[in-house]
C-alpha cells in the first residue's frame, strides 16, 4: 500500500538555506525514496512571493514524491498537522544590535511558533531549529508548546559535526567515511567543542592520532569559528552546507543512526554528562525507533570538560537570558 504523505514545514521557505533544502525534501533525501511529501512554506509577508516563484521551480521538477505545496504567512496553517517542522527563518544580528535585543527579536519570531506548533501539528511532530542562535531560539519554541514533549525540539549542530568530520579527514588524509564518532558537544556557536577523543578513525582513538597542537590550537578553532569563516569569503551565511546538514539531522532522526557510529544533534538536556537538565544542548546521540538517545558512559577528561563546562555555560547565560525577557 503506497505510504501517506508526510507534512513538512519550512520557515523562511524564500531564504537562502529554503532554496537548497526545498527541492533535497521533495526528491526524498529527508525521510527517504518511498515517503511522499506535501511542503507547507511560512514566510513573512514580503516574502511570500519569492516563496510562491520557488514553489512554481519545485513543480517544474516534476518530483514524484511531491504531493503538493502551500505557501503562507499565516502560522496556524503553516504548521498544521506538520510531522516535521524545519525553522529555518530567523532574525540575523545587524550592525550594533546588542545580544538582548538579538534574543528578543527572534522570541518574537520562536514564541508564536512555538504556541502554533503546540496548537495545530500532528501528534508524532519534530522540530529541528537552524536559524541562530539556534540553540535558544529552539528552547523558546519548546518552553511555549507545553503539550509537546520536550524532546521533539532540537537544534542543528550536525552542520559543525560534519565541518569535524571533513578536516579530521584532511589532516589524517583519510576518507571521511572511515572516521566513526565524532562529537559536538554545547552551542551552535564559538564555543562549541569538537571532542577528538572519543573519535574513531581505523580503529584508533582520533587524538592520538593528531598533535596536541593541531587539535587544540588548529582544528577546535577552524571548526567552531567556520561559520564566520564561510561568511567572510561568501558575504552570506552557509547555505547549501546547513541545508545538507539539515537533511542529515532529520534523516537519521527518523530512520536510526548505523550501528557502531554515532552523530551530534542539540536536543534538551536530561542532565548527562553534567548538562543542566532542560537545556538544549549538542551531545553525542544515536537514533533508535525514531527519538534521540545520548550516548551514556563517555569519559571525560579534566581538558574536554573545561571545554563542555565553557560552552554550556553560555547556553544557560542565553536561557537566563530569555527568561528574563519572558520568552520561556
Ligand atoms: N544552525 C546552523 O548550523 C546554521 C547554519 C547556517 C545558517 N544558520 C542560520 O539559519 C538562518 C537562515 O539562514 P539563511 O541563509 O536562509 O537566511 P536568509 O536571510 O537567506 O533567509 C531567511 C528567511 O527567513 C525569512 N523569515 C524571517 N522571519 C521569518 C518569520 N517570522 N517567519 C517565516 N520566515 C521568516 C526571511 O524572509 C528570509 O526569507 C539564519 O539565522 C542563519 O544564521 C544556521
Ligand atoms: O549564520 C551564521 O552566523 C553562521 C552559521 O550558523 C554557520 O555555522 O554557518
Amino acid at each position: 500500500m503506497a505510504k501517506a504523505p508526510v507534512n513538512v514545514t519550512v520557515t523562511g521557505a524564500a531564504g537562502q538555506i529554503g532554496y537548497a533544502l526545498l527541492f533535497r525534501i521533495a526528491s526524498g533525501q529527508l525521510l527517504g525514496p518511498d515517503t511522499p511529501v506535501k511542503l507547507r512554506l511560512l514566510e513573512i509577508p514580503q516574502a511570500v512571493k519569492a516563496a510562491e516563484g520557488t514553489a512554481m521551480e519545485l513543480e517544474d521538477c516534476a518530483f514524484p514524491l511531491l504531493q503538493g505545496i502551500d505557501i503562507t504567512d499565516d502560522l496556524a496553517k503553516a504548521f498544521d498537522g506538520t510531522n516535521v517542522a524545519l525553522l529555518v527563518g530567523a532574525r540575523p544580528r545587524t550592525k550594533g544590535m546588542e545580544r538582548g535585543d538579538l534574543l528578543q527579536a527572534n522570541g518574537g519570531i520562536f514564541k508564536p511558533q512555538g504556541r502554533a506548533i503546540n496548537d495545530h501539528a500532528a501528534d508524532d511532530v519534530r522540530v529541528l531549529v537552524v536559524g541562530n542562535p539556534a540553540n535558544t531560539n529552539a528552547l523558546i519554541a519548546q518552553a511555549n508548546a507545553p503539550d509537546v514533549p520536550a524532546e521533539r525540539f532540537t537544534a542543528m549542530t550536525r552542520l559543525d559535526h560534519n565541518r569535524a568530520l571533513s578536516q579530521l579527514a584532511g589532516k589524517l588524509q583519510v576518507p571521511v567515511s572511515e572516521i566513526r564518532k565524532m562529537t559536538i558537544w554545547g552551542n551552535h556557536s564559538a564555543t562549541q567543542y569538537p571532542d577528538l577523543f572519543h573519535t574513531e578513525v581505523n580503529g584508533k582513538t582520533a587524538a592520538e592520532q593528531v598533535e596536541q597542537e593541531w587539535l587544540r590550537d588548529t582544528f577546535i578553532p577552524t571548526v567552531a569559528k567556520r561559520g564566520a569563516a564561510i561568511i567572510e569569503a561568501r558575504g552570506a551565511s552557509s547555505a547549501a552546507s546547513a541545508a545538507n546538514a539539515a537533511i542529515d539531522h532529520v534523516f537519521d532522526w527518523v530512520n536510526g543512526t548505523p550501528e557502531g557510529d554515532w552523530t551530534s544533534a542539540a536536543i534538551p538536556s536530561d542532565g548527562s554528562y553534567g548538562v543542566p537538565e532542560g537545556l538544549i544542548s549538542s551531545f553525542p546521540v544515536v537514533s533508535r525507533d525514531g527519538r534521540w538517545e545520548i550516548v551514556q558512559g563517555l569519559e571525560i577528561d579534566a581538558f574536554s570538560r573545561e571545554k563542555i563546562d565553557a560552552s554550556v555555560a553560555e547556553l544557560a547565560e542565553e536561557r537566563d537570558a530569555v527568561k528574563e525577557l519572558g520568552l520561556v
